[in-house]
């Protein structure tokens, strides 16, 4: 397993601790994933500190002694507090949360685009696998990113050419290939995204709410693809606001909250129980809102 941006002694293992026994092993038992007590904190820069009141006249004598504070322009925002969970090969896995939750954070700390502020993951196979958002550039055309996007998938030069056509094709954008991506609309771009990230088969495969932006018929090509990934022993990492997309396309889920885990399980029961916490907390903050 190869680790990102991870503290190693966190996962020492004594010899002697292990049962030396061979065990065989089928795809599906074999971890591809494992995090281990993840945190990660965005620091936003330039701030306004948040204070209740006029603000006070600082004397130059205050001002002097509150240099250091110029640091009260950073803001930390803990996006994901203690995250831990493993995934198996052959596993279509859902994130949901509603927004701000941290799903997105998640998972591109488990891409490797984010540092941990601690904790740590850990992949099989290898990183540059992952995601190529990161690596996608808004001034460039389709066709440059999809050139980037694959090369950063370790494809060759000619297997992207090879490939070239059918990324296209996927992504349905036409001659806006030609033109650079800054100048696509939102589902436009994330079908890109997506379509360049299946061009290779990935160990683990992520998609960040590009489906919801396509049509059936897009949906229908996307869940070819993951099967595909699934049956060649990929992982599957999937964040949607769309229960029924999840649903249909993952077996597990897991449901993010304020930066953490509240539950790990089957798809139709964290759905269920998902489903029955917005529609409380819609009815609560609409209650609230009749009685101001
Ligand atoms: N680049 C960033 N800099 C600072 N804060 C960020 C950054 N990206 C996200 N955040 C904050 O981190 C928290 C988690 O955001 P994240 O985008 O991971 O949530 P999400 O569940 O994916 O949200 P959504 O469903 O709205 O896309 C939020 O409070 C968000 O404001």
């Amino acid at each position: 397993m190869a680790a990102i941006d991870t503290d190693e002694d966190d996962f020492e293992v004594d010899a002697e601790d292990l049962d030396n026994t061979p065990v065989a092993e089928s795809d599906s038992e074999r971890l591809s994933l494992l995090v281990n007590d993840l945190h990660v904190t965005y620091r936003v820069f330039g701030a306004k500190k948040v204070g209740h009141g006029p603000a006070k006249k600082q004397t130059a004598l205050q001002k002097f002694l509150s240099r250091g504070a110029s640091q009260q322009g950073v803001r930390e925002v803990k996006a994901v507090r203690g995250i831990s969970f493993s995934a198996r090969h052959g596993e279509s896995i859902g994130i949901i949360g509603v927004n701000g939750s941290g799903k997105s954070t998640l998972l591109r700390a488990i891409a490797g685009l984010i540092p941990p502020a601690s904790g740590s993951v850990y992949v099989a196979g290898d990183p540059a696998l992952l995601g190529v958002n990161a690596v996608l550039m808004g001034d460039l055309s389709g066709e440059r990113n999809i050139m980037i996007g694959g090369l950063a998938l370790g494809l060759t030069q000619q297997q992207v050419k090879d490939r070239y056509q059918d990324v296209v094709d996927f992504a349905e954008i036409g001659e806006f290939v030609n033109l650079p991506m800054k100048s696509y609309s939102s589902g436009m771009g994330a079908r890109l995204r997506f379509a360049i990230s299946a061009s290779a088969v990935p160990d683990i495969l992520m998609i960040d709410e590009a489906l919801s932006t396509g049509d059936a018929g897009f949906r229908a090509k996307s869940k070819a693809r993951i099967n595909e990934v699934r049956e060649s022993a990929g992982t599957v990492f999937l964040v949607s606001h769309s229960l029924a997309t999840v649903k249909s396309m993952c077996e597990r889920v897991l449901w993010v909250h304020k930066g953490q885990l509240v539950m790990d399980g089957p798809a139709d029961e964290v759905c269920k129980h998902y489903k029955k916490f917005v529609n409380e907390t819609k009815k609560l903050a609409e209650e609230r809102a009749a009685e101001k």
